[in-house]
């Protein structure tokens, strides 16, 4: 996007935010929340230096636009030294805020993904109270508040920011990580993009929060009691089931779209003397929310570690470890009538053709034989790498002559593969051995392992067979 259209589509934006937050103000100067706190902290997160201007031209014309609304006259030098001291209140404390989350999440990444969150949360409510104490001083300054309310407006004022900021600023962050990919790219494993929205899912969800909202409040405005008020804290635990299973996207859309059904209905059902209770449950179930955020990405990571632990990862055969897992477990199942076989099998002069073609091409050779192996495998049979240029290979439930067979096949079949770049065959030698029930996986690996020994012995391109 040219840079004069998005500088200008900011400052609508966010005085579109800013004048809905105005609307739905409870005390002076401050609302449930206030979503502008929320796209200025996204907008300096993801453009840095570059967003401080278009923020300043919003501070200066709703600087303005405050003294009309309150009706409060305002020369011109206090209209200019009140929006500037607004702009330095809004801009340095949220755009410190934004530089310290961006750092911390460049430098942790999604492993550190946990205490980036941890960090957004310090950040927000730390930028939110410098933000609001400035910004009160920079209107009383401006002679747009009376003496008493400085005071009275703090903290719902520092409260709405940081709800604005928290709750928010995720929702501006995934927008505009939209029109830029780097920002996407940066976000790595947060998948902020749209197609990650599961609609059905999206509906249901932001329908079941908004029908407990709605009787919430409904126990609030009939009753006026402080304590109906405080049932909306239960709408956290629909928040964290909503967290751990849909995606980033979905959440931070539904919270987004849950705090402004929030803000509305609790200025329209005149339950106003509860707003503090309202924006204290935005912010500590937004709260949870990112705290839950971290479950499905350490799950996705458990899984992807589990599998590269299980998986060799240039032929894709399982893992030593995983492998030796298998059979110790298939030796445990297996009877006297029903036994398995294991089968060892090693390039015969791997060296030489890594030392002639190089090992880019040896790796093709590797993954070219242990497919074509892979492919000729029944559903149960299970290949590992033992090691270098050594496989196993376990057939359960398969008689000794049956993996004799089996092993002779794959042994004449791999002579005869085309290796694109290689013009000499490549040949493997073979140990099969019947497996004894209750073997220990390790003894009969090594009797695998000694018959293959003796197949290098006799001129290699051969099986050699032990049975138990
Ligand atoms: N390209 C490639 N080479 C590997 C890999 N792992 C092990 N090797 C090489 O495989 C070769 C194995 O050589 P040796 O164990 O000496 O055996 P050999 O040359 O196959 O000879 P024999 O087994 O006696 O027939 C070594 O040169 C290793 O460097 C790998 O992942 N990729």
């Amino acid at each position: 996007m040219n840079s004069t259209v998005r500088n200008i589509v900011l400052v609508i934006v966010w005085l579109g935010l800013w004048r809905a937050s105005v609307l739905l103000e409870f005390a002076p100067h401050a609302s449930i929340w206030f979503p502008p706190a929320g796209l200025s902290f996204a907008a300096l997160l993801v453009l840095g230096w570059r967003a401080v201007f278009p923020i300043a031209v919003a501070g200066f014309v709703s600087t303005a636009w405050i003294a009309q609304i309150y009706n409060e006259p305002l020369t011109v030098t206090g209209w200019f030294n009140s929006s500037l001291l607004f702009v330095l209140a809004h801009t340095i404390p949220l755009g410190l805020g934004a530089y310290i989350v961006r750092n911390e999440y460049r430098r942790n990444g999604i492993n550190g993904f946990a205490r980036t969150v941890l960090i957004f949360l310090v950040v927000a409510a730390l930028s939110a109270m410098l933000t609001s104490f400035f910004g009160i001083l920079a209107i009383w300054e401006g002679g747009l508040m009376t003496q008493a309310q400085p005071w009275l407006s703090w903290l719902p004022w520092w409260i709405g920011d940081m709800a604005g900021i928290i709750v928010l600023a995720p929702v501006f962050i995934a927008i505009v990580s939209w029109r830029y990919h780097q920002v996407q790219l940066e976000l790595g494993e947060l998948n902020f993009s749209l197609t990650a929205i599961n609609w059905k899912k999206f509906v249901s969800r932001l329908a079941l929060v908004l029908g407990l909202l709605l009787i919430s409040l409904t126990l609030v405005h009939h009753s006026q009691r402080i304590e109906a008020s405080f049932t909306v804290f239960f709408i956290i635990l629909p928040f964290l089931w909503i967290a751990t299973t849909t995606s980033q996207l979905t959440t931070v859309f539904i919270l987004a779209i849950f705090s402004t059904v929030l803000a509305f209905l609790v200025s329209q059902l005149h339950v106003i003397d509860f707003a503090l209770v309202y924006q204290f449950a935005m912010i500590t179930t937004a709260g949870c929310v990112w705290f839950a955020l971290t479950i499905p990405t350490l799950m996705t990571q458990n899984a992807q570690l589990a599998q590269r632990v299980a998986r060799d990862g240039l032929t894709k055969a399982a893992s030593r470890g995983h492998f030796i897992q298998r059979l110790e477990a298939e030796l445990q199942r297996s009877t006297p009538n029903s036994t398995c076989c294991l089968v060892i099998f090693d390039f015969d002069f791997f060296k030489q053709i890594n030392d002639r073609h190089g090992h880019i091409l040896g790796d093709r050779v590797l993954v070219s034989v242990t497919n074509y192996v892979s492919q000729l495998l029944r559903e149960n049979d299970i290949m590992g790498r033992f090691g270098g240029d050594e496989f196993m290979l376990m057939f359960p439930a398969t008689e000794f002559s049956e993996a004799q067979v089996i092993a002779k096949r794959l042994c004449t079949g791999i002579s005869q593969l085309t290796i694109d770049g290689l013009d000499e065959p490549v040949t493997c030698s073979f140990g099969v051995v019947e497996c004894h029930p209750s073997e220990h996986a390790v003894s009969a690996i090594d009797r695998a392992d000694r018959a293959l020994l003796l197949a290098k012995q006799r001129g290699r391109r051969q099986v050699v067979g032990s049975a138990a």
